[in-house]
């Protein structure tokens, strides 16, 4: 059974004549990388926000292993599915970069201890401990944005979709960030990378999907990518 699912989905924005998604059929594996490429406004970030529930289809279904995302409350797709958002501002609520990494661990009733020492590994791993104290709106662009993918990774969760991660990451951040990622794909657990950056995509996706004016333009499918052979 396919983890994540989408069936015919149309979806249309209020007060928009044209949907931004016009008829997706999409399965997606627990495990491997798939990357959603093409143009601006094409409906990749809609795409993705249908498949967590925070967008509901105008037509057709979304399926979380094979019930309708309508069915589960956001908190549990939230405990399953880790999101990276475009704009890191739309995810950082903490008062300190540090309670920001711990905030779903603690939340989950992870015990102090651990929750500690998994925040300084992820402080450490995207080079933040410098700033452990410090609001998290008054760091730089790149450093929020390894802010928002340090909290996400560190609740673990079995499924990642990160929308553009690489924006604002020089190239040594993102090699790091390329690293970490492709440990958690050898792991098995699957991700979907929203992004322009070809590059990256061609370094981490085993399977490309294409859309344009809300369809799915092509799907590369399935291949036997050499970075990820142990
Ligand atoms: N909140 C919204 N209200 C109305 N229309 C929206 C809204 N969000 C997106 N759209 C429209 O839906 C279409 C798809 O947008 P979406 O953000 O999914 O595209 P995208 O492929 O992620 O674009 P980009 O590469 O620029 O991030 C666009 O035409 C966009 O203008």
């Amino acid at each position: 059974m396919a983890f994540l699912e989408l069936s015919r989905v149309v979806f249309s924005y209020p007060r928009k004549m044209k949907p931004a998604l016009a008829g997706i059929d999409l399965s997606l594996d627990k495990d491997g990388v798939t990357a959603i490429v093409g143009p601006n406004g094409s409906g990749k970030t809609t795409l993705t926000k249908l498949l967590i529930g925070v967008l509901q289809p105008t037509e057709g279904e979304v399926r979380l292993e094979g019930r309708p995302v309508a069915g589960y409350s956001l908190a549990e797709i939230g405990r399953r599915i880790g999101y990276v958002f475009q704009n890191p501002d739309l995810q950082l609520f903490c008062s300190t970069v540090a309670e920001e990494v711990g905030f779903g661990l603690a939340n989950r009733g992870c015990e102090p201890a651990d929750v500690q020492e998994k925040v300084a590994f992820y402080l450490d791993y995207f080079e933040l401990t410098a700033y452990r104290d410090v609001f998290p709106l008054y760091l730089s662009q790149g450093e929020k944005q390894r802010l928002a993918i340090a909290a996400v990774l560190a609740n673990e969760p079995e499924f990642l979709i990160l929308d553009e991660p690489t924006i604002g990451l020089d190239a040594c951040r993102k090699k790091n960030l390329e690293d970490y990622l492709k440990k958690v794909a050898r792991l098995g657990r699957g991700m979907i990378l929203v992004s322009h950056d070809e590059r990256f995509v061609d370094k981490m996706a085993e399977r490309v999907v294409t859309l344009a004016n809300g369809r799915i333009q092509s799907d590369s499918g399935r291949k036997v990518n050499a970075a990820y052979e142990a």
